[in-house]
């Protein structure tokens, strides 16, 4: 069953048209990776999925919704910008507990969501005096409260590094897993995002260039060789024991599944400095015909 059905759709800013009459399907609990370039219009289209702005021509439904008037689609649908927008002055706990009675939930089962983002820890911290990732991380555990069927992320990872941007990710992929939401994220990190998602849409100049199951247009090889770059060589070589490893002083190729390389390596102690799929990256340029 489709989430997100698309037909025809365009926008325009003045004589300017950032999407040409673009279709796809997204279906029901799906990861969907969002790439393309910078300018591409990857964010013009998550924010007419989400309702932020108008379409100009075109159909478009979401959860059976026009999202320009929507009815039930603000309780269904959870939006993740890249900045965050909290208030400032008073303490983690205090939005906390100020979300919790807002959504009506378990003061429990926010503390369980921050403890798997490694938020727990600023509980007494005023907002204002948290790093941007951490801030970042509260707001995605707030977009998280209302627990939506759909969540629309443009670029919700862009100030974290690399063990923070899998722990979303994590919380993603469970979400989908343990209870069917679906997910559309967009990022400049093409090879990252792809490597978490089932699905994949490539955007460049307004045009959906290709569209489908990752398993369909990208080979397993391709998906599972990158390099990472480690503080600790030895402890994470260790914890990638069974995996085909290659070492060249502080990095580490590898051939093997994304999201359990990044978790064991973050559970050995050893701290992930970079992390490339430049082959991929390359390859989706490549078809994307960006520069
Ligand atoms: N409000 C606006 N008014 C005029 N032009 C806009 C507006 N919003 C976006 N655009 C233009 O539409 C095109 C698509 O922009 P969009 O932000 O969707 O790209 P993107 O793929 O998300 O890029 P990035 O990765 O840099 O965020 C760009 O050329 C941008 O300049």
């Amino acid at each position: 069953m489709s989430v997100v059905e698309a037909e025809g759709l365009t926008k325009r800013f003045g004589d300017f048209e950032a999407l040409h009459g673009i279709s796809f399907i997204v279906s029901r609990g799906t990861i969907t990776a969002v790439v393309g370039p910078n300018g591409a219009g990857k964010s013009t289209l998550l924010k007419i999925i989400s309702g932020l702005i108008n379409k100009t021509y075109g159909h478009i439904s979401v959860l059976g919704e026009d999202p320009w008037k929507p009815i039930s689609l603000p309780r269904r649908l959870s939006i993740i910008l890249d900045r965050p927008f909290l208030p400032t002055l008073i303490t983690v706990e205090d939005v906390v507990r100020e979300a919790a009675s807002e959504f009506r939930v378990n003061l429990k089962d926010v503390v369980n969501l921050m403890d798997e983002l490694n938020l727990s820890l600023f509980f007494k911290n005023k907002v204002k005096d948290l790093s941007t990732g951490t801030k970042q991380k509260l707001q995605i555990v707030f977009s998280l409260l209302k627990n939506p069927e759909l969540i629309v992320a443009d670029e919700p990872t862009a100030n974290l590094d690399v063990a923070s941007r899998f722990e979303v990710y994590n919380i993603f992929i469970r979400l989908k897993e343990k209870m069917g939401v679906t997910v559309l994220i967009s990022s400049h990190i093409a090879s990252e995002v792809i490597s978490i998602s089932t699905h994949v849409m490539g955007i460049n100049n307004g045009i959906v260039k290709y569209s489908g199951e990752v398993s369909r247009l990208i080979r397993k090889d391709m998906l599972e060789e990158f390099y990472i770059v480690v503080d600790n060589v030895e402890v994470a070589r260790e914890a990638l024991k069974g995996y085909t490893t290659e070492v060249t002083g502080n990095q580490i190729k590898v051939r093997g599944n994304m999201v359990d390389v990044v978790s064991r390596i973050n559970a050995s102690g050893a701290r992930i400095f970079y992390l490339r799929n430049s082959l991929l990256d390359k390859s989706v340029q490549g078809e994307l015909g960006w520069e």
